[in-house]
This record gives C-alpha cells, structure tokens and sequence, in this order.
C-alpha cells in the first residue's frame, strides 16, 4: 500500500481552509518511550502545531488516550483544542476547560482491583487517569499476557458495570464503556470551528481505529501510523514522517 509519506495525494492534498486536522499523539505525533512521561515533544513541532491551528482559524485538535492535564504539560506553553483520556474530555479551544460532569470517574473499586495488577512484577506500571487506569508493560515485555488476562477477569467480575478493557501498545487501559475517540470526535466535529470542516485524523492505534469509519460521511479521512488500515487513505512510516508532513503543509500554506 502506498505510503503517505513517499506519495502525491491525498495527504498532499489538503486544503488548510476546508480541513480540520484531529491527530493522536503516542505513536502518531511522539515517538514511543519507555514510560508515559518520557516522551519528549520536539519543539518543531510546538511551532508547527501551533501555526497549523492559527492557519485552520483553530480547527487543529490532538485526540488522545492521555488526559488535559497531562497534554497540556508535555505541549506546554502551547495549549491545544484536545479530546483527552480516549474521549473523556473535550476542549474545543484553547483555554476553555472540559466539562468535568461529562463522564464519571471509574469506579474506585475496580481501581483497586486493577492496581493489585501490578503485583506481576517490577515494570508493570499503574497510570490512573480518574476516568480510567492503564497498566502498562513496556518495561516487562513478558507480563503482558498474564496483566492483560487478570485485567480482563476483574472486569467479568463487575458484570452490573459497564466497562471496557482497550488494548494499546504495551498497555491496556480500562475506561467506562460509554465514550470513545470516535463518539467525541463527532462531537467536537458538531461545533465551530470544526462544524462544516472536512476531518482528517491521524492515529496509529486500536483505539483510533474506530475514528476512520465516521470519516467519510463527513467528508474526511484518515491515515495510519506504522501499519496499514483498512479504510484510511494511506499511512505514514512513524512520527517522524507525520511530523515532516505537517511541516509541510504549514510551510506551503496548503
Ligand atoms: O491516544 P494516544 O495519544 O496515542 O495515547 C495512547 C496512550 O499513550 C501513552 O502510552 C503509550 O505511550 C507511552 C510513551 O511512549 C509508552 O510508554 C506506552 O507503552 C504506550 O502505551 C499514554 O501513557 C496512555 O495514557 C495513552 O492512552
Ligand atoms: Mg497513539
């Protein structure tokens, strides 16, 4: 499958004054670190953000597995339209402040079920995000069938709660089943300055495999991240290649 890194159209095809550019960050816009805070943002990339959501009249939004407050420290000082914690939250511009009444916390039960995961081994890391919590095994390769089959018990043990256990890369994360990446990006494509703009959504995960269906019937579409999708207009080699293409859709104005 053609790569959008190496090909003409449709990634080069954009039209910054029609489209809304939606972009996941862990695998899409950063490269991949050890732990969640070890990633780092190049500041390139700050300054392009930046540019695309002043050129898109703020229609530039990230849509993340990680929450606000964890974006906003990694992009600081640039603070970003954000869909957080896999949809979670919603911030349609910059300052404004996600409706914390629209989703529940998970419940602290199932956290402190969840937490004793961890007792698999060192490595296995705990990261609650008060509406879901994630375990993650980069550090021990080895635990991740055995955390991803404890993970998937202690939700069969609270059949009366709507909860979903979501793979990723090295983790798996467990959120209330009623929001996802796909339901708030509907959302937020129901609100100016977003409304009436053709979405184009980057992403590399499971999670954001569900965003590219809804694309097309609003007259956009997606690309992967390191692996083919069915369904998207093509994909991009890593990060690194995502991060040189919105480079140049600042630098030509597109
Ligand atoms: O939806 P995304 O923006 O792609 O976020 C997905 C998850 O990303 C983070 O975890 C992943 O990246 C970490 C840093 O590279 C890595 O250590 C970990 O193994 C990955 O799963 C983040 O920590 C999660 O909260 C996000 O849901
Ligand atoms: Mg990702």
């Amino acid at each position: 499958m053609t790569r959008a890194d190496t090909m003409t159209s449709p990634a080069d095809a954009i039209d910054l004054d029609e489209v809304a550019l939606l972009l996941d960050i862990d695998g899409t816009l950063l490269d991949f670190a050890d732990t969640p805070r070890e990633v780092w943002v190049p500041p390139t990339l700050r300054r392009t953000l930046g540019g695309l959501l002043a050129r898109t009249g703020g229609a530039l939004a990230l849509v993340s597995g990680r929450v606000l407050a964890d974006i906003d420290l990694l992009f600081a000082p640039l603070e970003l339209p954000a869909i957080g914690g896999h949809g979670a939250e919603l911030r349609v511009a910059p300052g404004e402040r996600s409706d914390p009444a629209r989703t529940p916390s998970l419940d602290p039960m199932v956290k402190r079920k969840l937490a004793g995961v961890a007792e698999l081994g060192r490595g296995v890391l705990i990261e609650d995000k008060g509406y879901s919590l994630a375990l993650h095994w980069r550090l021990a390769p080895d635990k991740g069938v055995a955390v991803t089959a404890m993970v998937q018990s202690i939700c069969e043990s609270f059949p009366d709660l709507p909860l979903e256990a979501m793979p990723g890369k090295a983790v798996i994360e467990v959120k209330p089943a009623a929001f996802d990446k796909a339901s708030a990006v509907a959302e937020l494509m129901r609100l100016p300055p977003f409304e009436g703009r053709r979405p184009v959504f980057v992403g590399d995960d499971v999670t954001d495999e569900r965003v590219f269906p809804i694309l097309p019937p609003l007259g956009g579409f997606g690309f992967a991240v390191g692996r083919d999708i069915p369904g998207t207009a093509g994909s991009f080699a890593g990060p690194a290649a995502v991060r040189a293409w919105l480079d140049g859709l600042l630098e030509r104005g597109a």
